[in-house]
């Protein structure tokens, strides 16, 4: 199983007056089959850890390693083949489709990948079971409620089987008891799948399910 560490990773992000330091020698620790939450100020950095994290923004400095590989020292597309095949993003708009339905989401993104989406439709309404939405395969994303739409997201973040889970706000948009199913259902998939999920939350609620909280 594919641990995620993070050594004395350092960030500015903007050009010119604007640039501004926004990880200093951040180091960390996520092991696999558990679910780490990521917690802080508004503005303290968690969404840059998770882009960090994800390969999708490379450090001035440090070290991103997923298992041995350490994505801070990939070139673009060495960083967008670790995107595609190891980590699964589930990001705070959902970012769903808006004319596809709940099983066209998740073979549009095995499309994307490179995957063989004609053979994977079985796949994807189990995906979709797995999250309790076996009932809504065929609507389309523009008539699922908030809650459903953050579940479609995450069958699709785990419907690849990456080692690495990013995950920001996911309660952020639904009531008490949808949060807690939401975190259950992450913790749970983290240890069936045995992935690392990474979790950037304000929520009690999923401070309270993680086994390990980073703190920025
Ligand atoms: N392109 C940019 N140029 C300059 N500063 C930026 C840029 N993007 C983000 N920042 C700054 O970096 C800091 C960290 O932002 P980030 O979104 O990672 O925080 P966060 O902890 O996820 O916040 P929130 O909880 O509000 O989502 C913020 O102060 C933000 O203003």
């Amino acid at each position: 199983m594919t641990s995620l560490t993070l050594r004395q990773v350092s960030v500015s992000l903007g050009h010119g007056d604007a640039r501004t330091p926004v990880l200093r020698d951040v180091s960390a620790a996520c092991r696999p089959g558990e679910l780490t939450a990521l917690v802080g100020p508004s503005g303290s950095g968690k969404s840059t850890l998770l882009a960090v994290a994800g390969a999708l923004l490379r450090p001035d400095s440090g070290q991103v390693l997923l298992g041995d590989t350490d994505l801070a020292q990939l070139g673009d597309g060495g960083r967008a083949k670790a995107r595609r095949e190891r980590i699964g993003y589930m990001f705070q708009s959902g970012n769903l489709l808006g004319g596809l339905t709940t099983v066209e989401q998740l073979l549009a993104a095995a499309s994307i990948a490179g995957r063989p989406a004609r053979r994977l439709r079985a796949a994807a309404e189990t995906a979709l079971g797995d999250v309790g939405l076996g009932h809504r395969l065929r609507h389309r994303a523009d008539q699922l409620s908030g809650g459903e739409r953050q579940r479609v997201a995450l069958a699709r973040a785990l419907f690849l089987e990456p080692q690495l889970l990013l995950i920001d706000e996911p309660t952020a948009a639904v009531d008490r008891d949808q949060a807690g199913a939401l975190t259950d259902l992450i913790a749970r998939t983290a240890g069936s799948r045995g992935c690392v999920a990474l979790v950037a939350t304000h929520d009690p609620v999923v401070v309270d399910a993680a086994t390990e909280v980073i703190s920025m």
